[in-house]
């Protein structure tokens, strides 16, 4: 079956500075990936890449049989390729709902805005209970889920999470990793960058490690790999 998303041969950087090296990799029609890796080495370059934040100077990306090599990000929107960034995107002066009604502002999504609106605060009670609440008061946590929430109001087709739960109580990360768990369940395939292997592994069926801007290592759900292998990749030499 043809691939969802095709990143074949990507380069990338910023400036005089090369981060992407060639990058291959491919997400399939009903498959959620993970990625991980040390920091620094590409991960959330290669996310701006495909959502076409950042424009690549090598390669091909396709999403859905279309080419969108450098498309301009309000088009990979439309075309159903969500991004949720790492870090607090939201305004600080708008109030829950108004931000999730304003997430779905593109002609392909208004229609059934409001029931997606209802099925993300079924997923996020928190959020429901804060409807009036303004994003800049919200906790780490509850702007994370307000972000996602964000993403799902653009009835995505593939939904790219960058380190959903980066600075999470165990609790909260818990919380968040149920819900994420749930939208997987309910068909929409996932792209999430993690550092935590064994979470990925939950969530999705295949793992790429990413290292120095290329894909370093596959690992299949059917062959997982244990905690000292993860020590191994991550820190190199014999594992303890
Ligand atoms: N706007 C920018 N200008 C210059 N260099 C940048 C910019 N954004 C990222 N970089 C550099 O690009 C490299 C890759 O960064 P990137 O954020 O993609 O890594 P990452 O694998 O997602 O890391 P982490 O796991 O820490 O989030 C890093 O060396 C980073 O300093």
């Amino acid at each position: 079956m043809t691939p969802l998303l095709t990143v074949e041969n990507v380069g990338a950087g910023y400036g005089a500075i090369t981060v992407l090296r060639g990058l291959s990799l491919h997400v399939g029609p009903h498959e959620s990936i993970g990625l991980f890796g040390p920091n620094g080495h590409g991960k959330t370059t290669l996310l701006r890449a495909i959502s076409g934040l950042l424009k690549v100077s090598t390669g091909r990306i396709t999403f859905a049989g279309a080419d969108i090599t450098n498309q301009r990000p309000v088009r990979t929107v439309d075309a159903g390729l969500i991004h949720s960034p790492q870090g607090n995107t939201l305004f600080g002066d708008m109030a829950i709902g108004e931000t999730l009604e304003l997430a779905a502002f593109g002609p392909r999504v208004r229609p059934g805005r409001s029931e997606r609106l209802d099925q993300v605060l079924t997923l996020f009670p928190r959020l429901a209970e804060r409807r009036r609440q303004l994003a800049r008061t919200l906790s780490g946590g509850e702007r994370q889920m307000l972000s996602i929430g964000c993403a799902l109001m653009c009835a995505p087709r593939l939904l790219m999470l960058d380190e959903p739960t980066l600075g999470l109580s165990p609790r909260l990360k818990q919380e968040l990793a149920e819900a994420i768990g749930k939208i997987a369940q309910a068909g929409v395939p996932l792209v999430v960058v993690e550092q935590d292997v064994e979470f990925l592994l939950s969530l999705t069926d295949r793992l790429y490690m990413i290292e120095h801007g290329s894909v370093a290592r596959e690992i299949d759900r059917a062959h997982p790999i244990d905690h000292d292998e993860v020590m191994q990749l991550y820190f190199g030499g014999e594992a303890h």
